[in-house]
């Protein structure tokens, strides 16, 4: 029975196994209406193969399909492709050549031609493009065919919208503008969308929750802020950014590192963990005769390194230091210009509260 607490989109458990490699291994997921989810990871970690298995032209080895609460697909029950109410959107955008744009997005409809003219018509109208209604694909620009695509797909008003890799046949320059008016479109139409992509920014932009997959796991789901400040493995952490690491052995719950000792609560005496944080929670400070800034409860004991690069990256500047104590290399980044002489001693110190501590 469906009812309004089921989720649009649930999978539970679901396995597929190629030539004995299992590339999605036990994906649990769910999404509720109007929402969209970001599935996140590395190319080769079984987005797409997910995807298929959802949008029915792939079977699982196990696991099952729900849409609306109702089962869609099992190992024993299948629904066809064309009966699940899914849209799909994929990089090529695929549109048939010999069909004008019209005809494009018209083409999954129902009813009467003057029908499936006018909703083809009011999608265009929305998306810029009512005066390609009766051109031909190729004489429109990569943007104005992802749009086109995206039109199509949304034009049978499908409950589910997959979308593999859908921006990353665009060019650069082109590709955040479309991808804020196809976030616009997609939830003005009331979609939910499963969004695969390899690009953590394009997930933190696009997502309303987003799901980590690696090597055919979720190992990680939650809203774009929660990813990426509560990561729950050091991997996790170094996908959205460039990442340092400490590495240090825990004595009596502590651990010694350049910055002065960090709580390593609840690891065992002689374990070793690493402590990771990204280049933009390095505060720098110009060295006065040898002394540094003092030491804060946030920011913990600073460090003296020696300037080895400095590049300047466009809206921020990357410096490279050899810490004194150890010799080891941080990496840290400041907006704008700031371009220190190799060879210059300066004082680091650490955003303690930026700061993960995990297992070795
Ligand atoms: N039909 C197939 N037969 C055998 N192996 C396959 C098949 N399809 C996918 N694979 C393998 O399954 C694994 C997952 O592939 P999949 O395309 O799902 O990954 P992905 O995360 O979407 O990566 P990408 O972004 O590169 O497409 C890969 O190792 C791939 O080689």
């Amino acid at each position: 029975m469906t009812t309004a607490t089921h989720p649009r989109l649930e999978i539970r458990d679901l396995v597929r196994v190629y030539e004995g490699k299992t590339v999605v291994d036990n994906v649990c997921l769910s999404i509720e209406p109007g929402k969209v989810m970001c599935l996140l990871g590395p190319s080769g970690c079984g987005k797409s193969t997910t995807l298929r298995m959802i949008a029915g032209v792939d079977m699982q080895n196990s696991g099952s399909i729900y849409v609306d609460g109702e089962l869609v697909c099992d190992t024993v029950f299948r629904v066809p492709p064309e009966r699940r109410s899914i849209g799909l959107m994929f990089q090529d955008f695929a549109l048939f050549p010999h069909l004008t744009v019209g005809e494009n997005v018209a083409f999954g409809l129902k009813g009467s031609g003057a029908e499936k003219k006018a909703r083809a018509k009011s999608l265009l109208d929305r998306v810029g493009l009512a005066h390609f209604l009766n051109e031909y694909p190729h004489h429109l620009s990569g943007g104005e065919q992802q749009r086109v695509a995206l039109s199509r797909a949304l034009a049978p008003r499908p409950r589910i919208m997959l979308m593999d890799e859908p921006f990353s046949g665009l060019d650069n320059r082109l590709r955040d503008g479309i991808r804020d008016e196809t976030l616009d479109l997609l939830k003005e139409e009331g979609a939910s969308v499963l969004l695969v992509t390899h690009e953590p920014e394009e997930a933190m932009r696009m997502a309303d929750e987003i799901a980590l997959m690696r090597d055919g796991k979720i190992v990680q789901r939650g809203a774009p802020y929660n990813i990426y400040n509560a990561p729950v493995d050091r991997q996790a952490v170094s996908f959205f950014s460039d990442v340092n690491i400490l590495r240090g052995k825990v004595q009596g719950a502590l651990t010694d590192t350049t910055f002065g000792q960090f709580l390593a609560p609840g690891v065992p005496d002689g374990a070793e963990v690493e402590i990771v944080f990204r280049p933009q929670h390095i505060s720098i400070d110009f060295d006065r005769q040898g002394k540094g800034p003092h030491p804060t409860v946030l920011a913990g004991t600073p460090a003296r390194g020696i300037v080895e690069r400095a590049r300047f990256m466009g809206s921020e500047s990357l410096i490279e230091f050899r810490m004194e104590r150890d010799g080891q290399m941080l990496k840290a980044t400041v907006p704008n210009v700031f371009m220190p002489q190799p060879g210059t001693p300066m004082w680091l110190t650490v955003r303690r509260d930026r700061c993960f501590i995990f297992p070795s």
